[in-house]
């Protein structure tokens, strides 16, 4: 991804900018669980606010009946910032269980605006069905072009798969190991073995519609994988 960086700083977002942040927020998680990937709580959204802090929904919060008072500012160390957004009653509720997951992104790529992470269904059952190969490679679809700065079907993404954990000092360990070796230019998202998937954008539009694109392409992949025949030996 290739454009400009945010131009909040820090915890000093004006309360507009945290106001719609978490409209945005609010929006995502309503869409997500209609469509069945961030049901019985799974899932968990961000967005930045500043260059060095984001917006997250709190743990353990019904995705699709999120409110403004579900979210938490972060600094990207972890460390709470005041709660200033208009809608806010002050309250200080838990930060999302995998904010490390999120902060490390936003930390390592200064371009992402908003991150987003699903529990569906054709998600889950793909990672673990190819988390013997670590990867999950996607060609020949159209849809592909709907991932930013891809032109042609011809295109292999090539969408990485990390081992569960619950605990996300290691799983973040594990990630970034991965965009060490191989880096971030090519990636638009990774999957977590049977857990789910984790994809950003520059914006929150393109994150939404990141994973628009990797749902469609995962269920493609799956059907298409279900109509091959069945060797004999
Ligand atoms: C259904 S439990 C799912 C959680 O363990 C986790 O994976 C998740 O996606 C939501 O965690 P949360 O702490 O609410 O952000
Ligand atoms: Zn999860």
């Amino acid at each position: 991804m290739s454009t400009s960086t945010p131009s909040n700083q820090g915890s000093k977002a004006p309360a507009a900018n945290l106001e719609a942040a978490a409209a945005a927020l609010v929006a995502v998680g309503r869409d997500f669980y209609g469509r069945g990937w961030a049901l019985a709580t799974g899932g968990n959204f961000s967005t930045r606010v500043g260059e060095g802090s984001m917006m997250i929904t709190a743990s353990g919060r019904e995705k699709g009946a999120l409110t403004p008072q579900d979210m938490v500012v972060l600094d990207l160390d972890g460390h709470p910032l005041p709660p200033h957004s208009a809608g806010s009653n002050g309250s200080r509720a838990r930060p999302s269980a995998e904010a490390k997951l999120h902060a490390r992104l936003y930390t390592r790529i200064p371009e992402i605006g908003a991150v987003l992470h699903v529990h569906s269904p054709c998600a889950t059952v793909l990672s673990r069905l190819d988390a013997a190969q670590g990867v999950l490679e996607i060609s020949g679809y159209e849809m592909l072009k709907a991932l930013s700065d891809v032109r042609t079907h011809e295109h292999k993404e090539r969408v990485p798969i990390f081992h569960n954990s619950q605990n996300m000092d290691d799983l973040a360990r594990e990630v970034d190991a991965w965009m060490d070796a191989f880096g971030t230019e090519s990636i638009h998202g990774y999957l977590v073995a049977g857990h789910g998937l984790y994809a950003w954008g520059r914006h929150m539009d393109e994150a939404r519609r990141h994973v628009e694109a990797f749902e469609f392409l995962f269920d493609c992949t799956l059907r298409y994988r279900a109509c091959q025949p069945i060797a004999v030996a």
